[in-house]
């Protein structure tokens, strides 16, 4: 990625009473990624976004959001920032357009078109016109997520934003995420403590514990390819071996490396070649054995 990143956090530190709740933070948000920030309850999550998004001051260290300094040029910076930390306060009584409307009037810029297309971009527009009272909890997430890019911000953080949304709420928010993304180029900072959700949503996780960056994942990077251990059970192993011209054996089962379509044509081939295959496995550790090793086995849910 050429491209200098969204966000620069260098050399973070935060202490509140003699207590280190981050430690020596040190990331690089790329442009255009949904970005996870993974960590089991309690690893600074919260913590590090208040102090990006100016609910919080910084011990030490600094944050760049684009250009801008969060430390010395604290407007410049937020400027470049929608963000969702704690519910975002809407009138209920009030429609989400009314609500938007609202919020327009304090953003200098935003004209109408803009509201109806930060509607659409979050997939709210056959709804918006109803009262907020009526809006599932999805819903009005979505209408705060409209809110906070009302004014094209560069960066959109989201602390766990999919607490208390239905497995539904959670694949539209998904969906509109990685839209944003990818398709407006708007970058996505999201925390969660639940792996899965980020293995689906994210485009690299950096996992944090006890306040320290623990390691930086990249789940769909280019050049990165998704090679898997993949296990075939078969009747004959050492044919099968032979036509596949790489792998080990073990047992019935024939082990080789790839991804996904080679896994597939690899298949064919067997098959083709009067091999019967009963089973295919991937047997590389998921993302979670992984997360779990890397967080010392804590819990994760
Ligand atoms: N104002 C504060 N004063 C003292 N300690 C704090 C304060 N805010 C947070 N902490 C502590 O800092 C640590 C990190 O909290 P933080 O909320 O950032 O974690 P988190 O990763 O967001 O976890 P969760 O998912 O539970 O919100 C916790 O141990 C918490 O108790």
């Amino acid at each position: 990625m050429s491209q200098q990143p969204v966000v620069r956090i260098k050399g973070v530190s935060k202490k509140i009473g003699g207590k280190t709740l981050i430690d020596n933070l040190n990331l690089e948000i790329p442009a255009g990624q949904v970005y996870g920030f993974l960590g089991p309850n309690g690893a600074g999550k919260t913590t590090t976004i208040r102090m990006m998004v100016g609910l919080m001051s910084i011990s030490q260290g600094d944050i760049f959001i684009g250009e801008s300094s969060v430390k010395a040029d604290f407007e410049g910076a937020m400027k470049q920032i929608g963000a969702i930390v704690e519910n975002p306060e809407m009138y209920k009584f009030l429609t989400g357009y009314q609500n938007l409307l609202h919020y327009a009037r304090m953003s200098p810029g935003v004209t109408k078109a803009r509201i109806d297309e930060a509607v659409a971009r979050v997939g709210l527009t056959n709804r918006i016109h109803e009262k907020v009272k009526t809006y599932s909890l999805g819903m009005r997430q979505r209408l705060g997520v409209a809110q906070a890019i009302l004014h094209r911000p560069k960066l959109l953080v989201l602390d766990e934003p999919t607490n208390g949304l239905d497995p539904q709420g959670i694949r539209e928010l998904r969906d509109y995420l990685r839209e944003l993304a990818h398709h407006e180029g708007t970058t996505v900072f999201v925390s969660s403590h639940l792996l899965a959700e980020m293995e689906l949503m994210c485009d690299t996780v950096a996992v944090i514990k006890q306040g320290k960056l623990v390691d930086v994942k990249s789940l769909r990077g280019e050049g990165e390819t998704n090679k898997q251990e993949t296990a075939f059970e078969v009747d004959k192993p050492e044919e099968a071996a032979a036509v596949a011209g790489a792998g080990r054996m073990d047992g019935s089962l024939l082990i080789v490396t790839g991804d996904r379509e080679e896994v597939a044509m690899l298949n064919a081939r067997l098959t083709a070649a009067g091999i019967r295959v009963y089973g295919i496995r991937t047997l590389t550790r998921s993302l979670e054995d992984q997360f779990l090793e890397m967080t010392g086995g804590g819990q994760i849910g």
